[in-house]
């Protein structure tokens, strides 16, 4: 067995992993990076950009059907499967490259292949051919789509995302279990480029929204143009033919079988953090396995042990696996001495059409956190100016702000733009403007900003009537 010591081991070549092992070995640390996959990242392979390459083929067919509601007509739409797979595809291993590219730039002594699992607080064994003694780790495992094993029983039929971006063709039908940002992103994009997609969403959720009013928006707008079965599981998948057999039940308990080229399973991720040996670190973890630690520094516990990206399950996406990642190392390099680091204004965006935004606090939490002490403004898109010139006229946007300071605390939202929206609004979370303040800003005409200005006007009204009985919130408001 070789053995291999080093200062600090970084568990993951991901986007958080490879963010985290340039951060310790800027803080001048012998670092290792371990990887039981290919390189590549989540994001670059299966994730964020294989994805987004598959929704822009999607919005170009929807353009061409869209334009007759201007009175431009296309003529015949013919989509070519195999030329769409193919692009998802060369792009995608074009992205993949220019990570494979920075790994290969990392001198060959800091890396290596295998799986890792911890010895002890102190030792890791990589496959059965290397123990890494460090002094300090980054956990940078990311997740694993979730499949539950009573579909994963009906064969190769039943897939994740991560086999998506590897047709070569695009399929008959799919059915898609999940109406969360995967689904909906997925199962709008293949319905769009001419797949029978059917959406089952076992409840009423929809992505990442939690404001009631916004969700009901959401629900009617995804139905205008998808058969999404809202309330309804899927209870079996069996072979059928080329295909499956889904057979579904809605709330009443009828049920229903279907034949569908595939079943995409987009119920969920799980953080990589149960073949670890985190049993063996004697870390305190939370009901899921993850080790407990602090969101400000990643440190789980006062171990020399950092958890960053989707391992840790804060929040999964790809510019906080970065953010983590970099805390992680650097506190990896300076351990013991470590330091709270940049942690961003939350921002989420769904690529779906009418886009799905929230940043900030979202409302489900401020009736947690500031229940009694936050008011809501809301714009529709309906008859929003320059939403109804671009014919993109559906939506709501709901903006919460804090009685008495006026603070702007968050939003959510599904309408035109949203991806630019969201940005505009997390900055003036994070910057703690009052809603006084957004509103001096400046506003162009037409824009879809000024559907912003609506939504702040109300909620500027809404925050006169503030409650006489109720001071700021004393937990998270500086006293004035
Ligand atoms: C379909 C899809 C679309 C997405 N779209 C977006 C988007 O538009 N915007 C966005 O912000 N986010 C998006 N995301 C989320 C984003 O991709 C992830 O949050 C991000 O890539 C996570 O990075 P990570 O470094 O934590 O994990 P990863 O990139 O998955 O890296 C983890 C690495 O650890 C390795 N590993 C695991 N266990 C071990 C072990 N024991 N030993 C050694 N190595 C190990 C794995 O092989 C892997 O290479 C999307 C995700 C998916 C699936
Ligand atoms: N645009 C983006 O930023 C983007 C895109 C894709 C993925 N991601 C990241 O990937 C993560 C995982 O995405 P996801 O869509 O798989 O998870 P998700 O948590 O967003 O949604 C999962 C959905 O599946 C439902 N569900 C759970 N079990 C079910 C079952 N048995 N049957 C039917 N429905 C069930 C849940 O209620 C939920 O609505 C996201 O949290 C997100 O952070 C981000």
């Amino acid at each position: 067995m070789k053995i291999i010591r080093t200062e600090v081991a970084v568990i993951g070549a991901g986007t958080a992993g490879m963010t985290g092992y340039r951060a310790a070995k800027a803080g001048g640390k012998r670092t290792l990076l371990i990887e039981s996959n290919v390189y590549g990242t989540t994001c670059a392979r299966v994730g964020c950009m294989p994805s987004k390459l598959l929704i822009s083929a999607a919005d170009a067919a929807h353009m061409l059907q869209a334009a007759s509601g201007f009175g431009v007509h296309a003529g015949e739409v013919r989509i070519d499967g195999k030329a769409v797979m193919a692009r998802v595809r060369s792009e995608r291993d074009r992205f993949v490259g220019f990570v494979v590219e920075s790994v290969d730039g990392y001198p060959a002594e800091d890396k290596l292949h295998g799986h890792a699992r911890f010895l002890s607080p102190t030792q890791l064994q990589i496959d059965a051919h290397t123990l890494v003694e460090a002094e300090r780790f980054v956990i940078a495992t990311g997740s694993t789509p979730i499949v539950p094993d009573e579909w994963r029983a009906a064969g190769e039929r039943v897939i994740s995302s991560d086999a998506v971006f590897d047709w070569d063709d695009l399929p008959a039908s799919v059915a898609v279990a999940g109406t969360g940002v995967i689904g909906l992103e997925l199962g709008q994009a293949l319905h769009r480029l001419g797949v029978r997609v059917t959406i089952f969403g076992r409840g009423g959720s929809v992505a990442q929204l939690s404001d009631p009013a916004v969700l009901d928006v959401a629900r009617g707008a995804l139905l205008e143009e998808l058969d999404v079965r809202f309330k309804t599981k899927v209870v079996n998948v069996a072979p059928q033919g080329d295909g499956l057999a889904v057979t579904s039940e809605d709330a009443n308990g009828d049920q229903h079988t279907e034949h569908f080229s595939y079943l995409l399973s987009a119920v969920g991720r799980r953080p990589n953090v149960h073949q670890l040996g985190l049993e063996n670190t004697g870390l305190k973890r939370d009901h899921h396995g993850i080790p407990v630690y602090d969101k400000q520094t990643m440190q789980c516990g006062d171990s020399a042990i950092f958890i960053a990206g989707d391992a840790n399950d804060e929040r999964p996406q790809l510019p906080e696996a970065a953010d983590h990642g970099r805390i992680a190392g650097e506190n990896a390099a300076r351990y013991p001495d470590v330091k709270p680091g940049l942690r961003r204004t939350p921002l989420a965006i769904t690529f779906s059409e009418p886009q799905i935004a929230t940043m900030g606090s979202g409302y489900s939490a401020l009736c947690v956190t500031h229940a009694g002490r936050f008011a809501v403004g809301q714009v529709s898109f309906h008859n929003q100016g320059r939403s109804r010139v671009m014919l993109q006229n559906k939506g709501l946007l709901r903006v919460y702000a804090e009685y008495h300071t006026g603070r702007f605390l968050g939003a959510e939202m599904i309408g035109p733009r949203a991806e630019n929206l969201g940005h505009l609004l997390a900055w003036a979370v994070q910057a703690g403007l009052t809603v006084a303040a957004m509103l001096d800003m400046p506003f162009y005409h037409p824009v879809v900003e000024e559907g912003v200005r609506t939504a702040l006007r109300d909620l500027a009204h809404h925050l006169e009537n503030a409650p006489a009985h109720d001071g700021p919130c004393v937990d998270c408001t500086p006293a004035p």
